[in-house]
């Protein structure tokens, strides 16, 4: 436990930022939620705050505890093994060597057995059969430069000519065997890391992982692991195999060579080795750990500073650079501490190792300088004794030498074996899943008129867009009861206004409503149109499928996709900008992936097929068809923003558009995409708050226009207009066990009367 001192100093002028912004260096050490840093306004006296936590090292670790305990019963094993890297004080454990064994293999193995194993194994051949070469090369040299120091010795002039033309000529012909083999090793680790890249990608943004990962902060820094871990893994363990291979070829050559010579010297040689080898993991223990920290710091510093580029307005706003300062140089101070027991940790190795490599360098030339001058051995034996000698001490001595690089590739295999079981856990989750969760569940139209083709209440049903039944809803982590029992049907036009007290549960309802949260119990069914998907089955009895966003079990981004596509779509509380065009951001998300294939006028991936998109995942069923440059002009006029295309050029301008447009036009921007892609229900999480009555109005009549029933989160009095009835969450009193809703009609006349009044 640490205490944080942070001097908040006071402001002469407090502006509040539109984009809440919360600096989140600092974690309540035993909750969830993030610690909030606030600024101060000029009301308040200079003051120091002293902030209990925890160090920022342990607060994961502390994370990831929670997350544990709270899927304990859900979570697969491999989770749990990743957690044995925690002690109480949140210090890492230096990993056993058999899990770091079983997560090189896991993370390793998946690319030699994929698509794209063909080329991987042909080209790792390759690789292999060079480095033979290689050796050979070597093996070579040292016969060559025997003979030539022999020819030298013996003043044979013209033997020694002809020993150095041999050299020459060696050398032309050994150099590009070298240069190819580190070419062809280079080739093959990037295809390796552009395969994996794809794959962890993938994984991490199916089933909302993503999503999960971040809100539950589960483990740090997951962009890294991608980025660097994945890189410097596929570079590393190629090399490192290649090394190891080549050792293992070199020792066996170089071996019957000294073997040949002078056999005392070989068994010294593997003593030496062997006891240096023990000293040196001996002295090293602590690396792994150290550039497992290190990684995670140095990620966590960079992140911060990601954070205030991403937050800049807000920031600049609140006047927060000091404060920012201060946190960044936390996060910086704590990189700088590792690092520097890292080096102290180095150095002693260092000193260990240089002794090791130079105290035995004399050792062949004397052992064996004896028989030379007794004459049982020609002085070239010499220079071949000490060569060969060199070359096994090197095989031998691999850890030793390389034991700084092989604990930083330790600490890699961790981080991403830590990854990839988090990766796995997420999608295998469900499947083993006996706890009690909230069952979510498509059915199609058409389904549900031949559910009900017996009865009566056939029209009804036709009518029906969302049942909710018997919901009760709690917080993923500390599963606090945020809704209890909610039953809710939505018809056709049924405009449902939901409101409630700050931190009731709106957003959260809206959250299981998307498959986003499913701790709780009951059902939500979505009533959605038929889409062409082929995977949907046609019986009544299964025309409901369900889709889990923990369900590993569809086809890749299954259940986000379904929706879109069935005619469901939520506008979420931030309005989020792509990176991109204009024309990107209004086609987002159903057509994003056209518009990448069009605007880059090419293959995206090069000449390697498997980083193509899968036409499958494109997901065309059910997708309506793609609007036209015409349509999105007319769109942006329809909601207002006809403006943008001539400030800003054309559909195909690229800006940062969440900092050039205000929050009321992306807003409205999302208002466009909304219109552009005619759901059938829309969810709204408060997507008007930052527009004018006006503008409010005129998006609400756009979506009623376009047949679309809408369910609105949001504490404006403007928004009755729009509604027909309205659901109403009171914070949930932990005594009692009543419901904390109740729904009742708006009516409009009356509603009219009271604001006119
Ligand atoms: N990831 C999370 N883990 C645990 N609790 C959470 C999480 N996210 C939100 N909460 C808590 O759930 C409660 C309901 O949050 P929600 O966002 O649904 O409130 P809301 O009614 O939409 O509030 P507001 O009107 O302020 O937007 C809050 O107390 C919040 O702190």
């Amino acid at each position: 436990m640490r205490t944080i001192t942070v001097d908040a100093r006071p402001n002469t002028l407090f502006i509040t930022p539109k984009k809440p912004y919360t600096a989140n260096n600092f974690h309540l050490n035993s909750h969830i939620v993030p610690f909030t840093i606030k600024y101060y306004p000029s009301t308040m006296p200079p003051l120091k705050r002293r902030i209990k936590g925890s160090s920022s090292s342990s607060e994961n670790w502390n994370f990831r505890n929670s997350f544990r305990s709270a899927v304990a019963a859900t979570d697969s094993p491999r989770l749990d093994q990743g957690n044995n890297n925690d002690d109480g004080d949140g210090q890492r454990k230096v990993p056993e060597l058999n899990t770091l064994f079983r997560r090189f293999w896991k993370v390793a193995a998946p690319y030699w057995f994929s698509e794209d194993k063909v080329q991987a194994r042909l080209q790792l051949a390759a690789v292999f059969a060079l480095t033979l070469g290689t050796t050979g090369i070597s093996v070579g040299f040292n016969f060559l430069g025997r003979d030539f120091y022999n020819a030298l010795a013996d003043k044979d002039q013209e033997q020694f000519t002809k020993q150095l033309l041999y050299y020459l000529g060696a050398f032309a012909g050994g150099i590009p065997f070298f240069v190819l083999r580190d070419y062809a090793r280079e080739v093959l680790s990037l295809r390796w890391r552009s395969w994996m890249t794809k794959f962890y990608m993938q994984r991490y943004l199916k089933n909302q992982t993503f999503y999960k990962i971040q809100s539950q902060s589960i483990i740090d820094n997951p962009d890294q692991r991608i980025v660097d871990d994945l890189s410097s893994f596929t570079g590393t363990a190629l090399s490192f195999s290649l090394t190891f291979f080549n050792a293992a070829v070199d020792l066996i050559s170089f071996s019957n060579i000294l073997y040949g010579i002078y056999p005392p010297l070989f068994i010294v040689l593997l003593a030496y080795s062997v006891g240096g080898t023990a000293i040196s993991v001996f002295l090293g223990r602590e690396l792994v750990t150290l550039n497992f920290l290190q990684e995670k710091k140095e990620a966590d510093f960079r992140y911060g500073l990601v954070r205030v580029r991403e937050n800049a307005e807000s920031i600049a706003f609140y006047g927060g650079e000091e404060s920012e300062i201060q946190l960044l140089l936390q996060r910086f101070s704590s990189a700088f501490e590792n690092l520097t027991r890292l080096l102290i940790s180095s150095r002693n190795l260092e000193f260990f190792t240089n002794g090791y490599r130079y105290l035995i360098q004399i050792l062949p030339a004397a052992v064996v300088a004896p028989m030379y001058f007794s004459g049982k051995i020609e002085f070239g034996v010499i220079n071949q004794s000490v060569s060969a000698f060199n070359h096994v001490l090197g095989d031998f001595s691999l850890v030793v030498y390389q034991f700084q690089a092989i604990s930083a590739f330790s600490a890699v295999i961790d981080r991403l074996g830590e990854f990839d079981d988090v990766l796995d856990s997420s999608s295998s989750k469900c499947l083993s899943s006996s706890v009690e969760e909230i069952s979510l569940t498509y059915c199609s139209e058409q389904s549900s008129l031949l559910l009900e083709a017996n009865g009566s209440t056939l029209m009804d049903k036709c009518q029906k867009v969302l049942d909710i039944e018997n919901l009760t809803l709690q917080t993923p982590t500390s599963e606090a009861t945020l809704i209890r029992d909610l039953s809710l049907v939505i018809s056709k036009k049924d405009h449902l206004l939901v409101t409630g007290p700050s931190g009731s549960g709106k957003t959260s309802l809206l959250r299981a409503l998307a498959g986003l949260w499913n701790t709780g119990r009951g059902k939500i069914i979505f009533y959605v149109n038929e889409g062409n998907d082929p995977q949907a089955p046609a019986s009544s009895e299964g025309s409901a499928f369900k889709v889990n966003t923990a369900d590993g079990t569809a086809g890749e981004l299954e259940g986000p996709v379904k929706r879109n596509d069935r005619g469901i779509f939520f506008l979420p509380q931030r309005p989020y900008m792509v990176l991109g065009t204009l024309r990107q951001q209004l086609l987002y998300p159903i057509w994003a992936d056209d518009v990448i294939t069009t605007s880059d006028g090419g293959n995206p991936a090069g000449s390697l097929p498997f980083l193509m998109r899968n036409p499958s995942s494109g997901n065309s069923g059910g997708k309506p068809s793609k609007p036209t440059t015409d349509d999105l002009i007319q769109v942006l006029e329809n909601v207002r923003l006809g403006y943008i295309l001539s400030r800003f050029g054309s559909l195909d301008s690229a800006y940062e558009w969440s900092s050039v447009l205000s929050l009321g036009e992306q807003q409205r921007l999302a208002f466009a995409r909304l219109l552009l892609s005619k759901p059938k229900l829309v969810l709204l999480d408060e997507s008007t708050s930052a527009l004018d009555e006006a503008n409010e109005a005129h998006l609400y009549r756009q979506i009623e226009a376009a047949d679309i029933t809408y369910i609105s989160v949001g504490h404006r009095r403007t928004l009755y207009d729009y509604h027909t009835r309205n659901l109403h969450i009171t914070t949930v009193d932990p005594r009692s066990n009543e419901r904390n809703w109740h729904i009742e009609p708006i009516n409009h006349d009356s509603l009219y009367n009271v604001l006119n009044r």
